[in-house]
């Protein structure tokens, strides 16, 4: 099928440089023409070895570079507004990583200025929507063997966090894949946010209030819990059951081979989410390729990035207040009915 997608991606950080060895090395349809990132030397670094890419320390300079057909933003999330704006101007298809836009205001411009456009340009990089047992999931929910959804207890640890992590990024960088993930397989919205917290780990940074326990309340009347737990030391580990009128499910346990030997039996533990999540991420990023090339736009939507970023401030907030706050929502434009 025709030409290869010419992909300008915005950063070459961690995500950056993963998502260019996969638009490279696995990805089919599509080639990394240009890529961006005030570091040059990260850049550089991230695309050695790339044929036919041009490197710019300018967003808008990769955008319009000879080739680019779309836009993979992986910058950091205040980043991100200014870049899919800019993407948007351009009538470029755009996969942003998550958070689309950390704050709800600016998250809110976004999805304005794409229903003013009238048609869907961005997919939002919740992988979990392309995880295989996320998937199995979502499956046995919608097809109502397990009946009526009651409660989701949810996961997450991560080994430890960056050096720059605070107590809200636990909410609005890490429970923000929660936040869309019970989103999607409840099929329902998020409320309202309370936030408890244990006394934290004495394996994370002094300050850090980590981990923390979230609970939210659905419009479905479902509870959704989350442990979020960021220097746990130990692995990456997420999980979500599923607790339904007659019966549950339960995926993230194991990942990997289950080895018995010498009198015990296990499977390693991924360290981080590029291990466990590589085949989502892979799945995610050929999904909307495949997407692109026939002129579709598919995945998470500027409303589902929209509605991620005002439950994850609202729970910021209820973290802060040690209350439990409400959600409210903007009207939701017609292009995502
Ligand atoms: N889906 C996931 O599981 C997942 C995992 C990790 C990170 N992320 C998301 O990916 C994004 C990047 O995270 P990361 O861990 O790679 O961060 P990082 O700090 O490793 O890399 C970010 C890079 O972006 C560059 N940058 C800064 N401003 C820029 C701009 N205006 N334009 C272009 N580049 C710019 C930085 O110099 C840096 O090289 C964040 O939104 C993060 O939340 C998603
Ligand atoms: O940005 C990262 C990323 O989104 C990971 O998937 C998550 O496990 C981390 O907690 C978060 O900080």
């Amino acid at each position: 099928m025709g030409e290869l997608l010419g992909v300008a991606v915005l950063g070459a950080g961690h995500m950056g440089a993963d998502h260019i060895r996969r638009l490279d090395q696995v990805v089919s349809g599509a080639r990394v023409a240009a890529v961006a990132d005030p570091d040059a030397a990260r850049a550089k670094e991230a695309v050695a070895g790339v044929e036919g890419v041009s490197v710019h320390t300018e967003a808008e300079a990769a955008l319009d570079a000879p080739g680019v057909g779309a836009v993979l933003i992986a910058s950091p999330g205040p980043a991100h507004e200014e870049a899919l704006l800019a993407a948007f101007a351009r009538g470029l298809p755009v996969l942003c990583e998550k958070p689309m836009v950390p704050d709800s205001a600016g998250a809110l411009r976004v999805l304005e200025a794409e229903a003013r456009l009238g048609r869907r340009l961005a997919q939002i990089g919740f992988m979990r929507r392309y995880d295989a047992e996320y998937r199995r999931l979502k499956a046995l929910l919608d097809d109502g063997r397990l009946g009526r959804p009651l409660m989701l207890h949810c996961t997450h640890r991560n080994v430890s966090s960056p050096p720059d992590f605070t107590s809200a990024m636990l909410i609005d960088s890490s429970v923000s894949h929660e936040i869309d993930a019970a989103r999607w397989l409840l099929g329902q919205e998020l409320t309202a946010v309370t936030v408890l917290r244990p006394h934290p780990s004495s394996g994370a940074p002094a300050g850090l209030l980590d981990p923390q326990f979230v609970v939210f309340e659905t419009d479905g009347g479902a509870l959704v819990d989350v442990e979020v737990f960021v220097n746990c030391g130990f692995g990456y580990q997420v999980r979500v059951e599923a607790v339904c009128e007659a019966g549950s499910a339960r995926v993230g346990d194991e990942h990997g081979v289950r080895v018995t030997a010498r009198g015990s039996a296990g499977t390693d533990v991924p360290q981080d989410y590029l291990v466990r999540f590589a085949d989502a991420y892979d799945r995610e990023v050929q999904d909307w390729v495949d997407a692109t090339r026939r002129g579709r736009v598919t995945g998470p939507t500027a409303w589902d990035g929209y509605a991620a970023s005002v439950v994850a401030e609202v729970g910021v907030r209820a973290l802060e207040d040690g209350t439990r706050v409400p959600v409210g929502l903007a009207p939701r434009p017609a292009l995502y009915g």
